[in-house]
């Protein structure tokens, strides 16, 4: 698969700290690609590499096949979490000013704005002034900026955050159809709910070093714990199923559903005779359901830090 963004061995320091460690990374044309971490981790560090604002110390980083340079960002687009427009400028003026530092003529740039505010129905926010928007609609507007000279990466820093779940749901779709048609997305964001919605990989950071990546789905499966949530139908004596069935596995949690009559558990299956096992519970009663869980990217996230602290 090609890459849009390799980097290798990357490191960056600030005086004597250490924000990025011999980071390597390859990230697949068209996909979202979630690079995630805790609060310090190195995230935004390593999108300003990109960008270029700042510089590695050491180490690779190559742009769709080329070493990265600075011609190569007129093809990036990146929405940082700090955002900033002029207050007193009308909207309009701003955003035209802003499309031709990206390299667009006035003209192109005009033409391509219209588009989009009326994709996002703001066609009658262009004569306002900055200061009269509110924060998600002044974020349109940057959205907007970002994405206006087709380029061929986007990096987005929590780009939902300030929008009204009607308004984020439209800026993910444009998020996604920008995907459809071949661009490819770096996704910063500590919503592990928008990770699962969007990211077909994701990269971990903590402390200044990648401690994971991956495609998701592979992460979840190599993740996943034998746990299984069993649901048995029986009548009464719930109690006593319990206790038949805490002696023989190892129940995580249980509830009786007195309406459904329905005994539900979480239990730590043996790596593997899980056939053997359903078959024992069908012995004992109705099994309703029988299923593996899925450790969520949130799970995951966890996991892996508390994991890698704990080994330090
Ligand atoms: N210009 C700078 N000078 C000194 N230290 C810096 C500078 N920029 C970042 N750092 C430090 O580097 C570390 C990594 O910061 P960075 O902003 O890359 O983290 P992040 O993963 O983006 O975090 P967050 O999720 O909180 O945005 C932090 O400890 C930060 O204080």
């Amino acid at each position: 698969m090609e890459n849009i963004l390799v980097a290798k061995n990357v490191s960056k320091t600030y005086g004597n700290y250490t924000a990025l460690s011999n980071i390597s990374l390859n990230i697949p044309k068209n996909c979202i690609y979630g690079l995630l971490g805790p609060n310090g981790a190195g995230k935004t560090s390593f999108i300003r590499i990109i960008n270029q604002i700042t510089h590695q110390d050491s180490g690779e980083i190559l742009f769709d096949g080329e070493p990265l340079a600075q011609h190569h960002i007129a093809h990036i687009g990146y929405l940082p979490e700090e955002r900033g427009l002029y207050k007193s400028m009308k909207v309009g003026e701003q955003a035209l000013y802003l499309a031709q530092l990206k390299g667009l003529s006035k003209s192109e740039a005009k033409e391509k704005l219209k588009y989009w505010f009326d994709r996002l129905n703001i066609g009658d926010w262009w004569n306002k002034k900055i200061q009269e928007l509110s924060k998600g609609m002044a974020q349109k507007i940057q959205f907007i900026v970002t994405v206006l000279h087709d380029p061929k990466l986007l990096i987005f820093d929590e780009p939902f955050s300030g929008f009204d779940p009607i308004n984020a749901n439209i800026i993910k779709d444009e998020i996604l159809q920008l995907k459809e048609k071949g661009t490819s997305i770096i996704f910063s964001t500590h919503r592990m709910e928008s990770v699962e919605e969007l990211c077909e990989y994701i990269a971990l950071i903590h402390k200044s070093e990648k401690i994971l990546d991956g495609k998701l789905s592979d992460i979840k499966k190599a993740y996943k714990n034998n746990i299984f949530n069993v649901g048995l139908q029986t009548q009464e004596n719930a109690e006593k199923l319990i206790q038949e069935l805490n002696e023989k596995y190892h129940i995580l949690s249980s509830g009786f559903d007195n309406v459904e009559k329905q005994l539900d558990f979480k239990v730590q299956l043996p790596s593997s005779h899980t056939a053997e096992i359903l078959s024992e519970l069908s012995k004992m009663a109705n099994v309703n359901r029988f299923e593996e869980t899925i450790p969520s990217a949130n799970d995951i996230f966890i996991q892996t830090v508390n994991n890698k602290d704990n080994d330090r």
